[in-house]
């Protein structure tokens, strides 16, 4: 079973990512893995410590001469940042006059909740987890899952699509998503200019007043034959792995499959995406599983908890960023006093940023269920069993 999990703190000397269950022989790209890293420390709106960070993946097990050999991958991520705490937050007794406290919550943020559950009167001993740093060691174990999915045929890319009140005012191909990853000058990810030139307007706004703005990125799934997934177990369905999966990254506050949000105001006949029958057999080069085809794509690839062979298209909404130059209202937890909250550095938009981080989530969510329906203990094995039951799939 492919399993995968992080540890460290965001100014803590190293992130710590760990996955485990992919079969040997899968091709590992440190380039590839360092360009994923790159992207999502991108996108117009990141704040001051986008500028220290250079992410790379640093593999210490699990891959030797370039592949996977089938045993659990351990990689660490430096945190530049940590030489200018590294007295502030000491791992062992420390030095408790350094200590920089953060006594006043930030409303949005894991802060108060979470010093009320793990008994802090300083906020720190629980950002320190609850940030988003956290995602870069979930993009060092997507960019392997993603690799495993290209092995197959499979590509996973994002774009955005909403920062704020703009919203991209066109359908955008898959080649045009994909093609965003290449790009030296990420902005806001989109694929037009003109809505990207919006949203850019938007985050000059929340720049100017000392605000956030929050977004939509949309990830999507590209030649993932139909049986992925099931409808016999609830918590075998692709539709709530995916929901699960894209929900569990900071500041994402509602999953889309498809066209969910209008499907619920819709009438069905406006919704379901009909079925038509192609004339001639369809071909492996065409990268086309069934001679069963779709006009359009409402349902995002997804039926019964089931792929069914069109693009899974999956969106994730982000609340806009908790830390606020110009801070809301709080309570001092030493005086109880109204007061402001917290502010030190921020992002003030990270829509591209948690949308690389979703394609990795997304990546892994279908890797799983990939190596769990096809099996296999090495690539080529894994690879001959995906290639057979296309080619059932080709002849129903
Ligand atoms: C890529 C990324 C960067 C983020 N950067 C910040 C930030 O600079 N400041 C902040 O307050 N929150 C930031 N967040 C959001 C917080 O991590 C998140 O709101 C917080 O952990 C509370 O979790 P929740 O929003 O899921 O409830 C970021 C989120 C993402 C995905
Ligand atoms: C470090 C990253 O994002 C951080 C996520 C984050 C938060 O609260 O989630 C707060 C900020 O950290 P800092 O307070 O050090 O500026 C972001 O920079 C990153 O994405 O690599």
């Amino acid at each position: 079973m492919l399993r995968f999990s992080t540890a460290g703190e965001s100014h803590g000397e190293s992130l710590v990512a760990l996955i485990s269950g992919l079969p040997a022989g899968v091709p590992v790209d440190q380039e590839f893995l360092d360009h994923e890293l790159w992207r999502r420390q991108q996108g117009y709106g990141r704040g001051g410590r986008m500028r220290i960070e250079r992410d790379t993946a640093h593999i210490l097990s699990g891959v030797r001469h370039g592949k996977t050999i089938g045993s659990p991958i351990a990689m660490t991520l430096a945190n530049r940042d940590w030489k200018n705490w590294e007295e502030i937050l000491p791992v062992g007794e420390g030095d408790a006059e350094k200590h920089k406290a953060v006594a006043s919550p930030r409303p949005g943020h894991a802060d108060l909740a979470g010093a009320l559950k793990y008994d802090f009167k300083d906020a720190r001993y629980i950002l320190e987890r609850a940030s988003a740093r956290e995602s870069a060691a979930r993009v060092a174990c997507g960019a392997i899952a993603k690799l495993l999915l290209r092995a197959l045929g499979v590509e996973v890319a994002s774009h955005v699509v909403r920062v704020g009140s703009a919203e991209l005012s066109r359908e955008a191909s898959f080649a045009e998503i994909a093609a965003i990853a290449q790009r030296e000058d990420v902005l806001l990810a989109c694929v037009d200019p003109e809505s990207e030139a919006r949203m850019k307007a938007e985050v000059d706004q929340a720049l100017r007043t000392g605000d956030t703005i929050g977004g939509v990125f949309e990830v999507v799934v590209h030649g993932l034959p139909p049986g992925v997934g099931t409808h016999v177990n609830w918590d075998e369905r692709l539709d709530g792995l995916l929901a699960q999966a894209v929900m569990s990254l900071q500041a994402v506050k509602a999953v889309e499959l498809g066209r969910g949000v209008t499907a619920a105001q819709s009438p069905g006949s406006k919704v379901h995406d009909a079925i038509a029958y192609e004339a001639e057999p369809v071909s492996e080069d065409a990268g086309k599983f069934t001679r069963f085809s779709r006009e359009h794509n409402n349902a995002g690839g997804i039926e019964g908890g089931i792929s069914n062979g069109e693009d899974l298209v999956v969106r994730g909404y982000l609340k806009p960023i908790s830390t606020l130059r110009r801070p809301l209202a709080s309570v001092s937890f030493e005086t109880r006093e109204t007061t402001k909250a917290a502010y030190e550095r921020s992002d003030v938009c990270v829509v591209p940023a948690a949308g690389v981080a979703a394609e990795a989530m997304v990546a892994l969510a279908v890797a799983r269920l990939v190596i769990e329906k096809f099996g296999g203990d090495s690539l080529r094995e894994l690879h001959r069993n995906f290639s057979s039951y296309c080619e059932q799939i080709r002849a129903f």
